[in-house]
């Protein structure tokens, strides 16, 4: 299938819309990933108003011994929330921020004071230029988490926790991945932001980035603007939906008299040039549509990634390629041309894989990063749904055996170990 989105898409919340819906929610842990075009948050809420499911998320007090310490934890149940903002639009991110309550304790904390320091855990380039403004406006301190790091972290824990978190996408069919556990490295992650970073994964916290590009997700939106006038991603996303890029491109049958040039295995439809027949033609931007632009522009870059994936999985003898970032949105037409250039290259050797928490693996990375907390603070981790058994090793169990819940908004429902001491605020007070 060519262009268009593919039924079932993902709607995690985009910015203002959502500010309103839920601004009644209590958070008790809350990760971000400013990147150069998106701010991802992820957040973890009990709140009960948030359930669609049989089993209203509850906050359910557990104490647990662990072997060296007798801290006490609690179990709190509720579901992760996925938001985004243009980087461009912080201000927007900011009272989003400030018209949550960031609480204390999970909830077992009632009382907050207004001087309290609020920490949380920040990833990306913008966690490095905007700490001043976080702290000023909303008095949050950023931990910084280191963004590959925390890319890794988020696509490991996705593709060993989430179900149906990994699909390909060949000849316009949709297909999960049964992710094996046991064999999920190496693997090589490709994300998609506003530039492309590759990472070979190994294991958990066991990584290399080994090449990236710069012609990525920013090189679509900001040449397709400049190019087609568009306002919005999305709406130049929809505008390459409806074009057709053979009126820009040079194919090969335009430079072999409408011949395949099979010898070197290149069908006459071939793309020989991007962009290629502006060159010979007379004419001035204006006289070609917007959608043909942004189509060409589309495959241009989906095509270039495509290949450089491969490339550096070939030189790694990788044959998994997971691709994340928002690039993707899960569009048709972008999945298509990153899979058929894998396929191409690889001679069926090597899959494409995308991630349905495509943009959110920083921030949930980052998210993940509460269990390195102080030596005296049991760490925030994500269990299962099920009772957890007397395994002190909750996210070892996660990780090789059991799944969390997703439901249909790409939130995902799952619980939370907290220590009854920990908090998002700053160590210095203690509730
Ligand atoms: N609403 C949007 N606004 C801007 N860019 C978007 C939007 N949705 C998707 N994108 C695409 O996603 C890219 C950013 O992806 P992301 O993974 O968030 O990277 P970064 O961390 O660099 O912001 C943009 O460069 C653009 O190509
Ligand atoms: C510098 C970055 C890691 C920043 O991440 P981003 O905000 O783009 O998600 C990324 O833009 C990148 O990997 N750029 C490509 C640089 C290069 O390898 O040429």
């Amino acid at each position: 299938m060519e262009g268009g989105r593919i039924d079932g898409k993902l709607e995690m919340s985009d910015s203002s819309s959502e500010l309103v819906k839920q601004s009644g929610d209590e958070i008790s842990h809350l990760a971000i990933d400013i990147g150069g075009s998106l701010i991802k948050i992820v957040y973890f809420s009990t709140n009960s108003k948030c359930s669609t499911n049989d089993e209203a998320p509850t906050l359910s007090k557990e104490r647990k011994e662990v072997p060296n310490g007798d801290l006490n934890h609690h179990i709190l149940s509720g579901r992760l929330f996925f938001v985004k903002f243009e980087t461009s639009k912080i201000e927007d991110c900011i009272k989003f921020l400030s018209s949550k309550k960031l609480q204390q304790c999970g909830a077992q904390c009632h009382h907050s004071h207004a001087d309290d320091k609020i920490k949380i855990k920040a990833t990306g380039g913008g966690a490095f230029k905007f700490t001043d403004l976080f702290k000023e406006k909303l008095g949050i301190t950023l931990d910084k988490v280191e963004e590959m790091e925390s890319l890794v972290a988020g696509a490991n824990f996705l593709l060993k926790a989430v179900n149906r978190e990994a699909y390909t996408y060949i000849g316009g069919q949709k297909e999960y991945v049964q992710i094996d556990q046991n064999d999920l490295y190496p693997y090589l992650l490709v994300n998609i932001g506003s530039g492309v970073s590759m990472i070979k994964v190994d294991g958990d916290g066991k990584f290399q980035r080994v090449s990236g590009t710069s012609v990525g997700g920013g090189t679509f939106w900001g040449l397709g603007k400049l190019l087609t006038k568009c306002q919005s991603f999305d709406e130049l996303l929809e505008l390459s939906h409806q074009g057709n890029n053979r009126v820009i491109d040079m194919l090969v049958g335009d430079i072999y008299g409408g011949l395949d040039y099979s010898k070197i295995g290149l069908a006459s439809t071939a793309i020989a040039s991007s962009f290629g027949k502006a060159i010979s033609e007379n004419k001035e931007l204006e006289d070609y549509k917007p959608e043909d632009i942004a189509r060409s522009l589309l495959r241009m870059i989906s095509n270039n990634i495509g290949q450089i994936a491969y490339l550096n999985a070939l030189r790694f003898g990788l044959k998994r390629i997971f691709l994340g970032g928002f690039f993707i949105r899960d569009h048709a037409y972008t999945m298509d041309t990153i899979s058929v250039a894998v396929d191409f290259w690889s001679k069926g050797e090597a899959k494409a894989m995308f991630l349905r928490h495509e943009g959110f693996l920083g921030a949930l990375g980052a998210f993940m990063n509460y269990k390195d907390g102080n030596a005296d603070l049991c760490p925030p981790q994500l269990v299962e749904q099920q009772t957890p058994k007397s395994s002190n090793c909750i996210v070892d169990r996660i990780h090789n055996s059991t799944r969390v819940r997703e439901n249909e908004n790409g939130a995902i429902d799952c619980r939370l170990r907290v220590s009854s001491s920990f908090k998002i605020y700053d160590e210095v007070k203690r509730c």
